[in-house]
């Protein structure tokens, strides 16, 4: 589904990924962790073609990145992050904003067809928010704008979804909420690529965890072999202890 082969990245000098090899195949779910800075937004920033490697390959859907059509593969493929959102505007209504998603565009220059308004409203139901389909996107919260950018993504009926950090900034019952739509996700054959800081975000529905660390794939499998203690502290530098709950692991760090 996903492959990342001998991919390095060097920007103004820095050699910012290394040797990156990542396989993520089809009904696997992955969890991309890391500490600040460590390449992570840069991965997930080149599986969806909008930076390319230095050196290495990149193969996507079955598509190799240099040989096929990136705007293809990218219809393929639900982004979800800061910089996605950045490009939407603020003063469009919110079923406007949901209905670009169906057509990969960031807003809307004419009349827009009355069965998409009537998708993306429907879209919007599904996801609690029609309630303020005709408010601007700049009145949401930060909460309702994060679900209102699934609602917009899921309108292209993606193959695969990314997420960055689609949990920062929201409330302990909105952020459980977000993760319990995943599992409706997963059901409809989606796979999910899901950048955290937060290893209690990692529900029993995410299978794989790649860590990576300055750069370099410090270790990337099944969750439970790769989600130690000894690891976690080393890689973080604070001593932790882990303990999986209800599928689930939960983070405290050792005095
Ligand atoms: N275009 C660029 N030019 C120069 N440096 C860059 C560029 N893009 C990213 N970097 C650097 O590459 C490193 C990795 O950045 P990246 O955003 O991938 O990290 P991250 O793991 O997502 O971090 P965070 O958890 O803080 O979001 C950072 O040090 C960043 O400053």
């Amino acid at each position: 589904m996903i492959t990342l082969t001998n991919v390095n990245f060097v920007r103004e000098r820095r050699h910012i990924l290394k040797d990156v090899n990542l396989r993520m195949n089809r009904g696997e779910q992955w969890v991309v962790l890391g500490r600040n800075g460590s390449g992570k937004t840069t991965i997930l920033e080149m599986i969806n073609g909008y930076l390319f490697p230095t050196s290495g390959h990149i193969e996507v859907l079955g598509e190799r990145y240099g040989e096929a059509d990136v705007r293809e593969v990218r219809r393929r493929i639900g982004y979800i992050s800061q910089s996605m959102m950045e490009k939407l505007t603020l003063r469009d209504p919110l079923w406007e904003v949901v209905a670009t998603g169906a057509l990969g565009i960031l807003r809307f220059y004419e009349p827009v067809a009355a069965q998409l308004e009537e998708e993306a409203r429907a879209m919007l139901e599904r996801h609690g928010l029609s309630a303020m389909a005709d408010q601007p996107l700049g009145l949401l919260s930060q909460g309702e704008r994060k679900k209102a950018m699934l609602a917009r993504t899921l309108m292209q009926r993606p193959e695969i979804l990314i997420l960055d950090e689609p949990c920062a900034g929201l409330d302990l019952y909105e952020r459980e909420q977000f993760l319990r739509m995943f599992g409706s996700l997963k059901d409809q054959g989606m796979s999910i690529v899901y950048v955290t800081h937060h290893l209690e975000e990692i529900i029993p529905l995410f299978t794989h965890i790649a860590l990576i660390h300055e750069g370099r794939v410090a270790a990337a499998g099944p969750k439970t072999e790769i989600l130690t203690e000894e690891r976690i502290g080393r890689i973080y530098d604070v001593p932790v202890r882990l303990d999986w709950q209800d599928g689930r692991p939960w983070l405290q760090v050792r005095a």
